[in-house]
């Protein structure tokens, strides 16, 4: 089977600063992809380099077989890749609703207004929000924003969605809603790919784990073999995850 995503030797400097070093990764369909590393280490430059954002300095991106290394941003979400912002940055003073409308414009998904906002309310209805699809977006809560960020990129109608730190700052029940959620999305058959610093999260929904570390992808494999990778618990999760995860 192809792949649905393919980065070959993918590198993005900023200055002296290698971001992303030479990475090369698959993507296959259906897959949820745990894209895990510290602080700095690239994993939203990856994102940022495949949806268009940033332009890779040297390396090949392509998706379903089509090369969008140089495609600016709108044009990759509608070849049906849509991504989540880490900082969200709704706009204030428009609706829930149309914040998410907005998106399925953007991404093309929709053919004029009318058809935007039915399909906000079916995305919005999709992540538990549709209550407050008339309330002005400045009003949320950080976790409803997360959600709408959601929403959004789900009203694009993609087959890739990229979540960049969708749950930071959620509580324990919480939690488990937006596990339950990402699995949902994944059962549309939405592919994905998850950039997450938690490790319940990224342990109860990944089917593959993938590791950067200074912009090098230091490890990419099944969960249980990639969490006791000798680099990856020296670079990142520490000795005492991999006894406590051992345990
Ligand atoms: N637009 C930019 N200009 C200059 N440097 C940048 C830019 N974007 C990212 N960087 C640098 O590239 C490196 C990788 O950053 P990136 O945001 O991709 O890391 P990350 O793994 O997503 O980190 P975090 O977990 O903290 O979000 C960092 O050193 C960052 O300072």
């Amino acid at each position: 089977m192809s792949a649905l995503l393919r980065l070959e030797g993918v590198s993005r400097r900023f200055g002296g600063l290698a971001a992303l070093d030479s990475v090369s990764l698959e993507l296959g369909r259906g897959e949820i992809l745990g894209l895990i590393g510290p602080n700095g280490a690239g994993k939203t430059t990856l994102v940022n380099v495949v949806t268009g954002v940033h332009t890779a300095t040297s390396g090949r991106v392509t998706f379903e077989g089509q090369d969008i290394t140089r495609l600016p941003p709108h044009r990759v979400a509608r070849l049906g890749l849509a991504r989540t912002w880490q900082i969200v940055q709704p706009f204030p003073r428009m609706t829930v609703a149309e914040n998410v409308a907005a998106g399925a414009l953007f991404a093309g998904g929709a053919a004029d207004v009318a058809s935007a906002l039915a399909a906000a309310r079916e995305s919005l209805g999709f992540v538990n929000l549709a209550d407050l699809a008339d309330a002005p977006a400045a009003t949320l809560t950080l976790a409803r924003r997360k959600r709408l960020e959601l929403a959004r990129a789900l009203a694009m109608k993609p087959r890739l969605i990229m979540l960049d730190e969708v749950n930071a700052g959620l509580n324990t029940a919480e939690i488990d809603e937006a596990l339950a959620l990402i699995r949902r999305i994944a059962a549309e058959g939405i592919t994905i790919v998850i950039i997450e610093h938690l490790m319940k999260v990224v342990l109860g929904v990944s089917t593959r784990i993938a590791v950067l570390h200074h912009g090098r992808l230091i490890a990419d494999g099944a969960p249980q073999e990639v969490v006791r990778d000798k680099e990856v618990v020296a670079a990142y999760l520490g000795r005492r995850y991999a006894e406590r995860g051992a345990a």
